[in-house]
């Protein structure tokens, strides 16, 4: 989904009308309109698929000319591509200098995104400004009451340490292992003692759900040895959902997301 609006002289902000579409073969056409006393445009693109991409860059393109003087600023929650972030097996490409080379083409004067999968994103994307989930966080463990934060893998150790000192609350780490040829999750387990505390797993993203199902799973059955009946929650900032929240929902008291990919009541955006 992509909307533009101005900053107006006043400081209020309008949005500004546009219209898409996609013609019988394939190409896409925008149509961005004017608006008067505008000091600043501003495009937020949550960026769903390689469509949307084409369409940002045409949004650029007319906006540049609508307002060849003005600063762009880009709100682009997500990072298309930042999973792509090593080439980690011969004859792959580099999903996202890619993608990033492209955003830095359309030269926006500001970039503004929010929890990157990967830092090299944030290293390769031009006037970058990096937004964390902690205010939602905060919004969040405010309503769950006393809880563990729990990284479900390495990649997202540094992330949930940074976030729980941030909380002030307690931070447990937990392994994935996964096959890089097949993409398959072969393994999933906890370090260290389970607490007899609510457990919320904290990650950028969820896409078909595997990792937090599997390591709820783990939990589930240590919990259940431990004879601890405590909840056991997910929050991520980017819940792509692309299996939907059955399963989720099966392992999870609550989920919980910034941005989601899906409308189903069962996740609440935070
Ligand atoms: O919902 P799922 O389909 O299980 O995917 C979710 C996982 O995908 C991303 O990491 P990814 O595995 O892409 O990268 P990494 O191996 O670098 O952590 C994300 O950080 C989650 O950990």
């Amino acid at each position: 989904m992509i909307q533009v609006s101005a900053v107006l002289n006043d400081e209020s902000v309008v949005n500004v009308p546009m219209q898409s579409m996609v013609f019988p073969g394939g190409e896409v056409h925008v149509s961005v309109e004017t608006v008067r006393f505008a000091k600043e445009i501003v495009t937020t693109a949550l960026l769903t698929d390689s469509q949307q991409v084409m369409q940002l860059l045409m949004v650029k393109d007319a906006i540049n000319r609508l307002y060849p003087l003005l600063p762009k600023r880009l709100v682009m929650p997500y990072v298309p591509y930042a999973r792509q972030d090593r080439v980690a097996n011969p004859g792959e490409a580099l999903g996202a200098k890619v993608f990033c080379q492209l955003v830095n083409q359309l030269d926006f004067s500001v970039v503004e995104v929010e929890d990157p999968h990967s830092d090299v994103v944030t290293a390769l994307l031009d006037n970058v400004v990096v937004k964390d989930p902690l205010p939602s966080l905060t919004r969040l463990q405010q309503r769950l009451g006393a809880v563990a934060l729990v990284a479900p893998d390495a990649g997202a150790s540094k992330r949930v340490f940074k976030l729980a000192k941030g909380l002030g609350v307690p931070m447990l780490q937990a392994e994935k292992v996964r096959d890089t040829q097949t993409g398959q999750i072969t393994g999933s387990r906890m370090q260290g003692e389970l607490p007899n505390l609510p457990l919320l797993l904290v990650d950028d993203i969820c896409d078909g759900g595997k990792t937090f199902t599997a390591l709820a799973h783990e939990i589930r059955r240590d919990m259940q040895v431990k004879g601890y009946q405590q909840p056991l929650y997910l929050f991520v900032t980017h819940g792509i959902f692309s299996k939907g929240l059955d399963e989720l929902c099966h392992y999870f008291d609550g989920v919980f997301a910034r941005h989601s990919w899906i409308s189903d009541p069962r996740c609440q955006l935070v």
